[in-house]
């Protein structure tokens, strides 16, 4: 089997697989979440069928079967969960691997917003990072160059994170901007703080998106809990609260169709509020439509774009540690695997198809990682 990330494989050891896509077993092979989770990374609208896409829809949260509370412990005969934890094993409970393997290398921290320095909650507004969280990003960012890469609109998300020090990439990648204060690494480095946009490369959408924004938060009113959030160069179409009432009470048959109904009809409704804008493409996250402007662009190549703009683009002796929770968040996974670069550390409690390397099971643990990460004596020197 090839090994797509040699620096990590060769510390971990052999027998940990860090290969994507990873192998099946008969527990973990063609599951219902990994395949969906495949299925919602992106729609092809044309094409894209009813039973499937709201199959897509009901696995983009999963919560099914938890797994073992304690970083690094197998999981007590659950085959699923031995499976997920040999090939991705936490962050934490590795954390000596992790180490070895960035020894000596100028690390960079990459992190993900929503379920990966906040918990998902309902209301969008509401997704606030907490104090330590806070405190933690800060001292990673004193020590090395540090980005936030998210869906949400740039703005929305620094105001959350309010940390200057640190590079914000919005809307999925398409809005990327550099500290407006200095961190130490960068004064160490001699670079200058610089308060401008570094890159916008859908900035002709804007007009589109507005107007699609307009569109479709018009269409949406008729399904209760649905929303769409304006992020700029995207739009998210939220439907975590769409038919709450009948998801909790989905028991019956017929309340099951009820609950698939008011789903295909926000999709439905999405998509054909589409259709005049072959420009835009949907792509789905945790209970979230995805409206993006078609453009070779997402945040495996904001990834790139970050690591060329601090000058770490051709050297071999960085070491960038991307940390997310979505779907979205694969692609810069894949940038890392295709470059035998650094570790991928997916955000999640469930199995789940990945290219991540590494997995945490809640922003709690990828706080505890962020100070561990600070405090760790061999990476400091
Ligand atoms: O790339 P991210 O920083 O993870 O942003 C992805 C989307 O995150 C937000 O939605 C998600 O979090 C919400 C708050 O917890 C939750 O209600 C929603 O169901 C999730 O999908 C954000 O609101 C979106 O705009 C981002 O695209």
């Amino acid at each position: 089997m090839t090994k797509l990330v040699p620096e990590v494989d060769a510390v971990v050891g052999a027998a940990r697989h860090f290969s994507f896509p990873p192998p099946r077993t008969a527990a973990a092979g063609g599951g219902a979440v990994d395949t969906c989770w495949k299925m919602a990374a992106q729609i092809d609208l044309g094409a894209a069928v009813m039973g499937s896409w709201l199959d897509s829809m009901k696995a983009s949260s999963p919560r099914h079967r938890l797994m073992s509370p304690l970083p690094g412990v197998v999981g007590g005969g659950d085959p699923e969960h031995d499976d997920w934890m040999e090939r991705h094993p936490s962050a934490l409970g590795r954390f000596e691997a992790l180490a070895a393997a960035a020894k000596g290398k100028q690390i960079a921290v990459f992190l993900d917003y929503d379920g990966t320095l906040s918990p998902i909650v309902e209301d969008p507004d509401r997704a606030v990072m907490t104090d330590e969280m806070r405190d933690a990003v800060r001292g990673v960012a004193a020590r090395f160059p540090t980005a936030i890469v998210s869906g949400r609109c740039r703005d929305k998300v620094f105001g959350f994170v309010r940390l200057a020090e640190l590079y914000y990439a919005g809307s999925h990648g398409m809005d990327i901007r550099g500290p407006t204060a200095d961190a130490n690494h960068l004064a160490q480095d001699g670079k200058s703080s610089s308060s401008s946009v570094l890159c916008q490369p859908a900035r002709e959408f804007l007009p589109m998106i507005e107007e699609v924004h307009g569109l479709l938060a018009a269409k949406v009113e008729a399904i209760p809990g649905a929303m769409v959030e304006n992020n700029k160069f995207c739009l998210s179409v939220h439907f975590r609260c769409v038919n709450e009432k009948f998801r909790q009470n989905m028991f019956t048959s017929c309340v099951r169709a009820l609950f698939q109904l008011k789903w295909g009809a926000l999709f439905e409704l999405v998509r054909s509020g589409l259709k005049d804008y072959t420009a835009l493409r949907l792509t789905q996250g945790r209970k979230v439509l995805e409206v993006r402007p078609s453009i070779k662009w997402d945040k495996g190549k904001a990834l790139e774009f970050l690591l060329e703009e601090l000058g770490f683009a051709d050297r071999a002796d960085v070491f960038p540690i991307y940390v997310g929770d979505d779907s979205t968040d694969e692609d810069a996974f894949k940038v890392l695997r295709a470059r035998g670069l650094g570790a991928g550390v997916l955000v999640s409690k469930f199995p789940k198809d990945t290219a991540a390397s590494f997995s945490l099971r809640d922003p709690a643990e990828v706080k505890d990682f962020l100070h561990k990460l600070v405090a760790d004596a061999a990476i400091a020197s």
